[in-house]
């Protein structure tokens, strides 16, 4: 068994010791996570154990009232009046007890959860690229939300009834013994039995909980999907299709959790029964030892009380049976998220190499990278950028143009040779330092839900909001603004929808010229726009390139035919270099390229002439 430090560590550094089930190994980590919580939860347990003293007290003081005071005929009004009063005491401090620890609790638990809510969050943000490829979005989206408020459920509701209605059958079961042992030997015969049924039920309750749980998290993986491709599935008229499945994985949804509630259903209705059958038991034998005069009626009296309340916790703590599963099932897959490491990680900062003055000078030597290990889509590709030199890429579908991109941010890292900035391998340099030099502007930039102001400064307190507005009047993005309602506070929604894919693009140029980063990267950020747009952003890219090492992808010639240098790839690898027309003099793919280009660029500006006319 690990010690309780080497969980710690375990924990932080995201590594499982080899001896510990996923189950115990969650758990431990929610162990960690409670013990600065540990006086609280003290506290639950000192409220729960005064509130159950109260509540148990209770039939006791019934008993002496009827064995002490109405059987035996004595007319002592005042003693029944002071257990009336004492049985009222009892019944207000039970609930105030009640209260507290109820308070108490729900606040330690939704603190765990909140702390581990912001550090998974935080872990996620940290996860290279390969893993959102292998993580759907919307299975997180459920880890995040869904599977932390289960741990919710578990401070406040498993744990405290474990708590607490453990104590109390402690306590009834002391109080049965002292009230008559035989009686209670009795009551206990029942105990094997739902041991037995708990552990029957066990395993197949995991399992349907755990097969509900997967088939809510494919539902919302569907569902986040389908709202990411909503233009696609209204381009392609594909709602039926979709529909049609979303519904199979509803069906299937609402299949497994009806299938969940039976057997939960079932479970503790059993329990139910049970004690029924026992309450029908002990009156059946008090019955006789109240006749035979071996027991008084009050002690009868207060042991059906008390069978009723000793069923009551088990209950509890059979209902918390699917919770406890679930907080397992949910534990797991947090933990699962905990202990997937960064595929792309920083050096240690002792080894990190500060990246100061940049000059955009870089460099890719003989790199080599797949997706998969042994398919290359990158294959020895070597190219020099000098600082404030401007690059166009173009190249076939395919041809690894994003690729070479991603490696550059370090989305992902090389396989073989480096990538040097400055001369510095950019795994020497912090993450944080690389993406401050490289801006990176997207085919579908991407807009938050907020103000455009907001958009363009990407919520950073520092920039103020006449770096804004100047940076918006460079790329020509000003005006546009300036038109709306509410100016530079204008609300866009989520991905910037309302705002044309041009005014989407100026609105990312006037983030580079806001964040000043060194090197600028274009992945085919024309590709979306109608060549009248096109001229615009053409404009507010060299005013955005000026002074800055910068490579752009690009379909349409037009976008990089003033280069200072292009390259043609494909299949992984530079096939042609040189300026345009040394290219076109060349004759080979840049010129087919071209040629294609042209070509629908002719037909796509008769169509736009076509359509300004009809208009
Ligand atoms: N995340 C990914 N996981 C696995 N394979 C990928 C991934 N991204 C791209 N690929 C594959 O890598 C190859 C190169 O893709 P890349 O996107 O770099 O090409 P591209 O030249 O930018 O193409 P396009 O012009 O169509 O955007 C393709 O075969 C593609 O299927």
């Amino acid at each position: 068994m690990p010690s309780k430090k080497e969980v710690v560590t375990m924990f932080k550094r995201n590594k499982r010791p080899q001896d510990l089930s996923p189950t115990k190994a969650s758990f431990r980590s929610l162990a960690i996570y409670a013990k600065p919580h540990k006086l609280t939860f003290a506290a639950v347990v000192v409220c729960a154990l005064l509130g159950i003293a109260a509540d148990l007290f209770q039939p006791y003081l019934v008993k002496i009232a009827i064995d002490d005071n109405l059987m035996i005929g004595k007319n002592d009004f005042s003693a029944l009046i002071m257990i009336c009063l004492l049985y009222g005491g009892l019944s207000i401090s039970s609930m105030f007890f009640s209260y507290i620890q109820n308070n108490l609790l729900q606040f330690a638990g939704q603190s765990i959860v909140a702390k581990i809510r912001k550090d998974l969050f935080q872990h996620i943000f940290k996860q290279s690229m390969s893993y959102y490829d292998k993580t759907p979005s919307g299975s997180l989206i459920t880890h995040v939300s869904s599977d932390t408020e289960t741990l919710n459920q578990f401070f406040t509701q498993v744990l405290l009834s474990l708590v607490r209605d453990s104590m109390t059958l402690i306590f009834i079961i002391v109080l049965m013994y002292h009230l008559d042992p035989m009686l209670t030997l009795y009551s206990m015969i029942v105990i094997p039995i739902i041991v037995l049924i708990a552990v029957g039920f066990r395993t197949y309750m995991r399992k349907t909980y755990q097969l509900s749980r997967s088939k809510l998290s494919q539902m919302v993986a569907f569902t986040a999907e389908n709202l990411s491709g909503m233009h696609l599935i209204q381009a392609f008229h594909q709602e039926k299709e979709q529909m049609s499945r979303f519904t199979d994985k509803n069906t299937g949804y609402f299949r497994a959790n009806l299938r969940e509630i039976r057997t939960s259903v079932l479970f503790n209705r059993s329990f139910d029964i049970l004690g029924n059958l026992s309450i029908a038991f002990i009156t059946w034998v008090g019955g006789i030892a109240v006749f035979d005069k071996a027991i008084e009626f009050g002690v009868l009296y207060a042991f059906i009380t008390y069978i009723r309340q000793f069923f009551q916790p088990i209950n509890n703590i059979t209902q918390q049976w699917n919770t406890l599963q679930s907080t397992q099932v949910s534990m797991s897959r947090i933990w699962n998220i905990f202990s997937a490491q960064p595929e792309v990680q920083d050096k240690e900062v002792s080894e990190l190499i500060p990246l100061v003055n940049v000059q955009g000078d870089i460099q890719f030597d003989h790199v080599h990278f797949g997706y998969q290990k042994d398919t290359a889509v990158i294959e020895d590709l070597d190219l020099h950028i000098a600082p404030g030199e401007m690059i166009g890429v173009v190249g076939t579908t395919g041809a690894g143009k994003s690729s070479l991109i991603s490696l550059l941010c370090r989305f992902y890292d090389v396989q073989g040779g480096a990538i040097r900035i400055d001369g510095i391998d950019i795994r020497d340099i912090s993450q944080t330092d690389l993406h401050r030099t490289i801006g990176l502007v997207q085919q579908e930039p991407y807009l938050y839900a907020g103000s455009i102001f907001e958009n363009v400064r990407m919520f950073d307190p520092a920039i103020s909001r006449e770096t804004v507005i100047e940076a918006c009047k460079l790329v020509g993005a000003d005006a546009l603004i300036t038109r709306m309602k509410d100016g530079y506070d204008s609300r866009i929604s989520e991905r910037g929808s309302g705002l044309s894919a041009g005014e989407r693009q100026l609105i990312s140029f006037a983030r580079i010229i806001v964040f000043k980063p060194k090197v600028l990267i274009l992945d085919e950020a024309t590709a979306n726009l109608d060549s009248q747009t096109e001229q615009l952003i053409q404009t507010a890219l060299n005013i955005v390139a000026e002074g800055r090492t910068s490579i752009v992808i690009a379909h349409r010639i037009s976008t990089i035919m003033h280069a200072d240098r292009i390259i043609v790839m494909s299949h992984g690898k530079i096939v042609e270099e040189g300026t345009h027309a040394e290219l076109l003099a060349r004759q080979g793919i840049y010129e087919q390229l071209a040629h294609h280009s042209q070509g629908s660029h002719a037909s796509e500006n008769e169509a736009n002439g076509r359509m300004s006319s009809i208009g």
